[in-house]
């Protein structure tokens, strides 16, 4: 498009990202670089994220970092370094294999396509992925040169899915926790079904998942995200976050817009007026249908051109000419899919221009290159109708372009539903662009309506065109980012657990107290729960615990009395089962029981609701215990379970309102107990029975053993105490250690 000498202009810059420096970063800077002689010039490159942000670049001032689009030699890098660098950009230099592998291996042929739902056209190799992996460290290593404490860095799309994580772990690693870190998506996320395809499927959601805030341009693809999280990552998820281990990152919906104005500006110029009459002439007494497309095969330009074919199959003698102009630009020309398409576009062309055309008439006007932004705005200008068929596509800035340019003619924009842009545009006429008839149909309507019509649909449209710009776009995604609470904060500053310390301390001590969760902390959970048995090396570590000298050691669980007898038989540990409603001392023979109030019946009130949801959610199943009774969902389509819970807590609250039970929502679990009895409570039982502590110690990984933690904490501030969490997460424990291994490793030191 347009050359130009400056990137930005900074007047009348806003100001967002709340006085932080704003670093984006994308693929691709928006330039391309040219040489005369030994000079170094540019020129803006196209697509719709160049638009986008070269749209946002007027509001706000930032720092556009990416990849020059080829390597440099030192000389050369120096000359274009500083030019970059009067234009706010900044160079990510990769050596010219990984970029190809990188770009148009990994990005465009393997991520592309799937995102499109085009998974026959996804080629994966390792080759490819390594670059990505490479080209990924490559921009983390450059960033990381350059971002401050409490800057902003917004990542940009598909190519850089994997440089959340890998910045984070080098900004972590050198102590700027205070960094804010976005990634935006311009493609369409597909649904789970289609994602999970993808070999390195994990990788690339953990990548992003580094980041504090991601954007999408629907909800769809924000939900389908979300869903691949769930059923990928096995993370609990909201409608707009994913729990990453204890870091929430937000998920929101930003729909990207254009620069109404510059288009308006346009066509006032004397440039575009005169083109615009040029073309007027040119076309007089013909319709103008026009089509803009990056020359891919999600365009669906064989689509558009067969429904055009259809449309003038359908057509009377003597009925008014109607062309179509079709701005085809050349992209990714080194990807053998978009060789295949322009070949078989161009045959389509020929032949329908063959079969319909006259020496006066030529129905399709092909053109297959880019044009200059006069030129576009003008064709916007004439065109009666503007025609987009995308098979699928994220967003689809054309169809925002061409409202700007139609405020004299009230042209028509035919849409296909599966561009983004379908979401938001009220006022277009919507097809599904497989359907070649209903396409066809819709063109010929699109001809026929009547100026009323038009004029109130092009009234809406330009409504949400004016106000939803891509200044609009870049500041609200700023905005949140500069709102949401720093995902790292809590977790991040929680400190692994002093091991040595721990032991010296133990060491030290003359009676000490062990207070361990079981499942997800002395035994790894399984999706059957028969199945968590302790093991060996765990059985053994508890007994050297027990056999240490005033060390009492306590397995405080949900499970039943049986399970814990049955599990610990010979080992010298007290036991709290059901959540401490029983609980016995080491080497006690006697269980005890917390005053929890009973109602014998309350089993037989909830149980058929229990088992009513059993059976219609596949994989779960319900749990008798001596007191209590759960319902698991683990081995559940986790999106269904989690929607199952809800209801079945709903209706549970109903059913047992007024009786003193208490409805726990467990980890992939819903269970109703005697109300009051919580581990804390049978902790405080345990500890009223001892005196004279001088070292605690406490470990667990689910959301019951948190108030324990805080109990201790209150309890025993005045002496040595070690409360750890298992997995890092907010907390109130006073530190982490990663897993069970790491838990049973801890216990052993003590007693090295
Ligand atoms: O630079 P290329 O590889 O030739 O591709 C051009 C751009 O294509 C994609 O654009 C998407 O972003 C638009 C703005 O959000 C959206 O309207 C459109 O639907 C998308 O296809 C791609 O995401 C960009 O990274 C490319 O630069
Ligand atoms: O010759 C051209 C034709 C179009 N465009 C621009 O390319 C962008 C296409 O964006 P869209 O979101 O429609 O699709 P993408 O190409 O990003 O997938 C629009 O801003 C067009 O104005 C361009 O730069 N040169």
């Amino acid at each position: 498009m347009a050359s130009s000498s400056t990137v930005i202009s900074s007047e009348g810059q806003t100001d967002a990202a709340g006085g932080a420096h704003l670093i984006v970063v994308s693929n691709r800077l928006p330039v391309t670089l040219e040489q005369k002689g030994s000079d170094w010039s540019f020129k803006l490159s196209s697509g719709g994220l160049v638009s986008a942000l070269s749209g946002l670049k007027r509001e706000m001032s930032f720092t556009w970092v990416g990849w020059p689009g080829k390597d440099f030699g030192a000389e050369d890098r120096t000359k274009i370094d500083s030019l970059l660098q009067e234009n706010s950009c900044s160079a990510v230099y990769l050596d010219d294999e990984t970029a190809e592998q990188y770009y148009n291996g990994f990005a465009n042929s393997i991520l592309w396509p799937l995102f499109h739902y085009h998974p026959g056209e996804m080629m994966f190799e390792e080759t490819a992925w390594d670059a990505y992996q490479r080209a990924n460290e490559a921009f983390a290593a450059a960033l990381a040169a350059v971002v401050k404490e409490g800057d902003l860095v917004w990542i940009q799309d598909y190519h850089l899915m994997l440089l959340p994580r890998m910045l984070r772990g080098l900004l972590d690693r050198s102590g700027r926790r205070g960094v804010k870190i976005g990634w935006f998506l311009h493609t369409p996320f597909p649904s789970s079904e289609l994602y999970r395809i993808l070999p390195v499927r994990r990788q690339i959601l953990e990548g992003v998942l580094a980041a504090d805030l991601l954007g999408f341009h629907t909800y769809d693809y924000a939900r389908h995200f979300l869903s691949s999280c769930t059923r990928i990552l096995g993370l609990q998820t909201t409608g707009e976050s994913v729990d990453a281990g204890g870091r929430v990152v937000r998920v929101g919906t930003f729909p990207i817009g254009i620069d109404p104005s510059k288009f308006s500006e346009a066509l006032q110029t004397a440039e575009v007026r005169g083109r615009l009459g040029e073309l007027e002439r040119r076309f007089a007494g013909e319709r103008v249908i026009v089509g803009v497309d990056r020359l891919d095969y999600i365009k669906g330009v064989p689509q558009k051109l067969l429904a055009f074919e259809q449309f003038l199959s359908q057509r009377g003698d003597g009925a008014e000419r109607v062309v179509l102009v079709q701005v085809a630009v050349p992209s990714r020309g080194d990807v053998e899919e978009y060789r295949q398409l322009i070949g078989s576009v161009n045959e389509l062309v020929g032949r329908i221009n063959g079969r319909f055309g006259t020496i006066e008439y030529t129905p399709i006007h092909f053109l297959h290159r880019s044009v200059g932004f006069a030129e576009l705005v003008a064709l916007y200008a004439v065109a009666d109708v503007c025609l987009i068929t995308s098979t699928r596509d994220g967003m689809n800035l054309v169809s925002y372009e061409y409202v700007a340019s139609q405020a004299q003619r009230h042209g028509v924009l035919v849409l296909s539903e599966f561009a983004g842009a379908a979401q938001s545009l009220d006022g277009a006429l919507i097809v599904n662009a497989w359907n070649i008839e209903e396409v066809a149909g819709a063109v010929a309507a699109a001809l026929a309506m009547a100026a009323p019509q038009r004029e109130a649909n092009f009234r809406t449209l330009h409504r949400y065109v004016a106000k939803h710009t891509a200044a609009y776009w870049g500041t609200s995604f700023i905005a949140e980012l500069t709102r949401v609470r720093h995902a790292a904060d809590a977790a991040a500053l929680l400190p692994p657990l002093p091991v040595a310390e721990a032991a010296a301390a133990f060491r030290a001590a003359a009676r000490r107290l062990l207070v361990l969760d079981y499942d997800g902390t002395l035994s790894a959970t399984r999706t059957i729960p028969e199945f968590a048995r302790p093991s060996p090396l765990a059985l053994r570590t508890l007994q050297r615990l027990a056999d240490a000298a005033g060390t009492l050691v306590y397995v405080v669980s949900g499970r039943t009395r049986a399970d814990m007898e049955r599990w610990f038989r010979g080992v010298d540990v007290g036991l709290a089962a059901e959540h401490g409603l029983f609980y016995r001392h080491p080497r006690a023979a006697d269980w005890l029981r917390l005053p929890a109030p009973a109602d014998p019946l309350w089993r037989d009130a909830v149980l058929p609701l229990l088992q009513h949801y059993a059976e219609r959610t596949p994989g779960s199943f319900v749990e008798l215990k001596e007191a209590g009774v759960t319902w698991h969902f683990r081995n559940a389509d986790p999106e269904f379970g989690e929607w199952q819970a809800n209801e079945l807590r709903a209706n549970l609250e109903r059913v047992l309102a007024h009786r003193p039970l208490a409805i726990v929502s467990a980890n992939k679990a819903v269970e109703v107990r005697p109300a009051r009895v919580d581990k804390p409570a049978a902790v405080r039982a345990i500890v009223a029975d001892l005196s004279g502590v001088d070292f605690v110690l406490a470990a667990g990984d689910g959301r019951a053993d948190e108030p324990v933690f805080s109990y201790l904490a209150q309890e025993f501030g005045h002496v040595p105490l070690f409360t750890t969490t298992v997995g890092r997460k907010p907390t109130a424990a006073r530190y982490y250690v990663p897993d069970v291994d790491a838990v049973l490793s801890l216990l052993a030191k003590l007693t090295d």
